[in-house]
């Protein structure tokens, strides 16, 4: 009865976990024996029944899709490869055999005295044809496997890097998906064996198929050998003495490997030890390193970590010692119980009789199966492993931007010819995980084609505002509304359309100046006329000009990602280089550049939309923080003629009616005189909104404006 309500216990949660959403169920496999806790990304599942109903709830889940994506990209491949790998696991089998026929032909060459080789060269050339189909199946096979095998990694990379792509920064904010997107990388890794776990791969699934067929093989050649030598105890002894030795380590065996507290000490440590690792190597961080003489810090700190780790995988190890018992790792268990097969051998070579060929077939047979017993048992640990990489890249499969409109609620993008129009109703926002609010209950209306500048101290959210504004970041309360439309019905790529923005902290490409700007709109930017009208708005062209390849000119942006090999702020060029094809190596400049030229190159991308009829609000947030007096007002006399329309026809510029919504940010009050509204922020509220004249009228003077800001 016990038994029974067990069972059905069991049944329930697994038809419970059928029915939760996969990306519960790989997030159910992270979860610690402290419930608090999440195993680290990557980190090894522990094989425990829960994982396994786990694991089983992934693969019904996710299997059938794996399948069918290797399927739909090579049915025939696949079909082969499956059927090859079948085949190939009998291979063993097959040489056992046709080697144990050749020693028998020798023994009754060298026992009779009768030396007829016919029959002994047929049996060579019979070897030698085998050797040669085996290897040529192989060759075969193993091409077939790497095709699809490169097809698939392909097809996941691509599908992985369009998820990621496709997420919204509230979406990617949050750890749990960033793990999730980071198992999922390692499982597209996998493919070709490089992943945390070593040579693990999705294909481990088919390679058990193989090791199956090979034991199955070699069993039956065995079960075949002792049932005509009617020897069944020395077979019972060859399975214990082989079984064994496989069984030995597993004994008592809880590995410290799977503890929670040293896989998180073990993971922070590591991580500790790489970050001073990197900042040791890394040029780019190279000026502060050595102007605050961190130095001698970087090597303390890394040592501290490094001894600390050495400490957790000496414990490991004692753990392990612990055990298994000293005893038994210090004796080499099974290499005795290995040669313990030789036993049967002899006994049976005295009192049967057995050949030559068949004994030597069956200790073939014996050391194989053992060998792909081993084979296996490994495999599967990879495998197991490998379902919930595959859990996750499947549920990161089936994430969803968190800014999307759901169906039904969006609507399509509703313009109004003087630009957009901005309404906040007590708008707020949190960072995640943070206490205080970065914004809370901002109010403004802004009309179509005005301009807004917005001042503040440092932290006092203007930024937020701005990429909340922008669609780039999602508010949790009150309400923004678009061309009165309640801008979280807009899908956001389609917003993004209508909007262009230079970013605080832009984007610097290590890539041509051409591409650099060109980004600011993808289908121009092969266009030179176009980047160059942008970059000659943005008072860049001169900047252009001097460079060695004009707009073809690489640029360095002190960071690079791959090498970080690049110095932030560089006077002059530094050299870097790529290989070509052939072996050769190509050095190639990098020109670096001001911080204020930079800029100009950051408003250039901006611009190169900026002037396109469907463009309705740029966003500017501190675009001129490292520009000249001269530069700055000629920035600002742009942008104004941008907002406008001009004589041209639709997307001219000039001197019109306003078309299009400026805001920008900026520290300076002197600046913000320039536009139509001035917010003033503090503290993530506004606490000033008006025209210029409006708020001197309110506040009496500059200064006592100022101190209002404070
Ligand atoms: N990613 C983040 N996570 C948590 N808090 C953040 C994050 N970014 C900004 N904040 C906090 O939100 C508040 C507003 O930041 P915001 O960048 O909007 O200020 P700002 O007015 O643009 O400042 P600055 O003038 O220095 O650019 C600050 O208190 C800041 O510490």
């Amino acid at each position: 009865m016990r038994l029974c309500h067990n069972t059905l216990k069991g049944y329930l949660q697994l038809l419970d976990l059928k029915h939760k959403p996969l990306h519960d169920v790989w997030l159910a496999s992270r979860s610690c024996s402290n419930q608090h806790r999440l195993l680290a990304p990557g980190a090894q599942r522990p094989f425990s029944i829960h994982n396994i109903k786990l694991a089983y709830a992934i693969v019904t889940r996710c299997a059938f899709q794996f399948a069918a994506l290797l399927w739909n990209l090579h049915p025939l491949r696949v079909l082969l490869m499956v059927a090859l790998d079948l085949f190939r696991g009998v291979f063993p089998a097959f040489r056992g055999y046709s080697q144990a026929l050749i020693i028998d032909e020798l023994q009754t060459l060298i026992s009779s005295g009768n030396y007829t080789w016919e029959r002994l060269v047929r049996l060579l050339l019979v070897e030698l044809g085998r050797v040669l189909v085996e290897s040529l199946i192989d060759t075969f096979a193993t091409t077939n496997e790497n095709i699809v095998q490169n097809s698939a990694r392909y097809v996941m990379e691509y599908k992985q890097m369009e998820q990621r792509v496709r997420m919204d920064i509230p979406a990617l904010s949050d750890p749990v998906v960033r793990d999730l997107f980071h198992e999922s990388d390692l499982f597209v890794r996998s493919c070709s064996g490089v992943s945390s776990f070593g040579l693990l791969s999705p294909f481990d699934f088919i390679r058990i198929l193989s090791l199956v067929s090979e034991l199955a093989s070699h069993a039956l050649v065995l079960y075949a050998l002792s049932r005509t030598g009617g020897h069944r105890w020395l077979l019972a002894f060859s399975i214990i003495s082989t079984v064994l030795p496989l069984l030995l380590p597993w004994m008592g065996h809880h590995r410290a490997y799977f503890n929670d507290f040293h896989i998180h000490q073990e993971a922070r440590t590591a991580a500790k030890q790489e970050r001073m690792r990197a900042l040791a190597h890394s040029d780019p961080y190279r000026p502060e390193v050595i102007l605050f003489g961190l130095g001698p810090w970087i090597l303390q700190s890394w040592a501290n970590a490094r001894r600390r780790m050495l400490g957790i995988e000496h414990a490991q190890s004692m753990a392990d010692m612990k055990l298994s018992s000293i005893f038994l790792s210090g004796v080499n268990i099974p290499g005795i119980l290995t040669s313990l097969q030789n036993i049967p051998l002899v006994i049976a070579l005295q009192s049967s009789s057995a050949s030559l060929g068949s004994l030597s077939l069956y200790r073939n047979s014996v050391q194989c199966f053992l060998f792909a017993a081993r084979n296996l048992v490994t495999t599967v640990q990879m495998a197991f492993q490998s379902i919930f990489l595959l859990g996750a890249f499947s549920a990161a499969m089936e994430m969803e931007p968190r800014m999307q409109p759901k169906k039904g609620f969006a609507l399509p993008y509703r313009s109004l010819p003087k630009g957009m129009k901005l309404e906040a109703r007590n708008l707020s926002y949190h960072y995640p995980g943070s206490k205080t609010p970065a914004l809370s209950h901002v109010n403004f209306t802004l009309e179509a084609g005005e301009t807004l500048a917005i001042v503040g101290l440092n932290g006092s959210g203007k930024s937020t505002l701005a990429n909340i504004l922008l669609r780039i970041a999602e508010f949790d309360g009150g309400e923004l509304l678009v061309n009165d439309v309640d801008i979280r019905r807009y899908h956001p790529t389609e917003y993004h359309q209508h909007v262009t923005a230079v970013f605080q902290g832009f984007s610097k490409f290590n890539a041509s100046v051409k591409e650099n700007i060109g980004v600011g709109y993808v289908p121009d930017i092969g266009h030179h006329a176009a980047i160059e009208r942008a970059a000659d708005l943005a008072g860049a062209a001169g900047i252009v000009c001097s460079l060695p390849k004009g707009l073809k000119t690489t640029l360095d942006s002190g960071f690079d990602p791959t090498t970080a090999t690049a110095a932030p702020g560089a006077t002059g060029p530094i050299n870097t280089g790529s290989h070509d094809g052939c072996g050769g190596y190509h050095p190639r400049t990098r020109h670096g550049l001001s911080g204020g030229e930079w800029q100009r190159i950051a408003i250039s991308r901006a611009f190169m939309r900026a002037h396109r009829p469907e463009v309705q609000l740029l966003v500017f947030d501190e675009p001129t923080s490292s520009l000249d007096a001269h530069a700055q007002n000629r920035v600002f006399d742009t942008v104004e003629k941008l907002s406008r329309s001009g004589s041209g026809g639709p997307g001219a510029i000039g001197t019109g009616g306003r078309t299009k919504t400026v805001v920008f940010i900026t520290h300076r009050l002197s600046t913000a005189r320039r536009a139509d509204k001035i917010a003033m922020m503090e503290h993530g509220t506004i606490t000033e909104f008006g025209t210029h004249q409006e708020l001197l009228q309110r506040n009496g003077s500059y200064a006592a404006l100022y101190r209002a800001s404070v």
